[in-house]
């Protein structure tokens, strides 16, 4: 079932500016909601800022000198700005974790994959891995399909399993938001349809935003779209609202296919 309105918030975006090292600004002073336990869907036209926004969520600018946020994105239930200097990127990114466009497992086995943030985060107990991996298995949809082949490694997957792979990595670390980058771009139908499908089940436990060039899939998976365009958020509302009575002309335009 959709939701017409935000309930409670599970993280905010307020006046968010974002500008890359050669200066130039890609985000301009955003205000946007992610509601718990939804999927926000975020559109536009290529270079209209989707994929920086997303990455700002997991503090991936900071890998790269001469990247500057303005503003802030606090996160509950601790009201906690994730861009404040003072907190670690690291802690970040074990709550907030990130599925990109293409499935880059490491090269390793598949049970490695998955317990490589538990490792990370210095949990050394087996039976407490074996059990998280079994769970991040079954939460991707995947645990069927490999659990006899749990040691073998991770490439020998088919590209949908190695995204659901990447998913179920994501999971083992038992993040609060999920960020998927066009995280079907690469898949075809069958395996898009899968992903697409476990979307819909994570949001029962993570809060999910996606950066999606697919019209359709938004529309899908989605609980609320954010229109942006030229760095700008132009409009924000339920996914059924922007996509059936849009209340401004370029996102009109773009749904309708007018350009981008
Ligand atoms: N590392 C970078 N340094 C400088 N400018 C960048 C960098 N990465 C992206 N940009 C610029 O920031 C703007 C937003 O890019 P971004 O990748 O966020 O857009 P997008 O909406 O995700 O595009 P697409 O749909 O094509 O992936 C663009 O003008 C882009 O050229």
């Amino acid at each position: 079932m959709k939701p017409t309105a935000p309930t409670e918030a599970k993280a905010v975006a307020q006046n968010l500016s974002f500008y890359y090292g050669n200066g130039a600004q890609a985000l301009k002073s955003i205000n946007l909601t992610l509601a718990m336990n939804c999927v926000t869907a975020l559109i536009g036209p290529s270079g209209c800022g989707k994929s920086t926004f997303l990455r700002c969520f997991n503090r991936m600018h900071d890998l790269y000198p001469g990247n500057r946020y303005e503003g802030q994105i606090v996160i509950n239930p601790d009201s906690i700005n994730i861009l404040s200097p003072e907190i670690d990127p690291i802690e970040v990114r074990m709550r907030i974790s990130m599925v990109f466009q293409k499935p880059n497992p490491f090269p390793k086995s598949i049970y490695e994959n998955v317990a490589y943030g538990l490792r990370v985060r210095g949990v050394r107990q087996r039976a407490l891995i074996d059990d998280k991996v079994e769970e991040a298995l079954r939460g991707a949809a995947l645990w069927d399909e490999v659990k006899d082949r749990l040691h073998a490694l991770a490439f020998n997957l088919s590209g949908g399993q190695q995204q659901r792979l990447c998913i179920a990595r994501a999971l083992a670390t038992d993040p609060e938001i999920l960020l998927f980058d066009e995280p079907t771009s690469a898949l075809d139908p069958i395996a898009t349809d899968s992903i697409e499908n476990l979307i819909g089940q994570l949001k029962n436990k993570v809060t999910i935003l996606i950066v999606t060039h697919n019209m359709h899939q938004a529309a899908r998976v989605s609980d609320f779209t954010a229109f942006m365009h030229m760095g700008e958020l132009v409009e924000f509302g339920a996914t059924d609202v922007i996509f059936t009575t849009p209340k401004q002309k370029r996102t009109e335009d773009y749904i309708t296919g007018r350009y981008g």
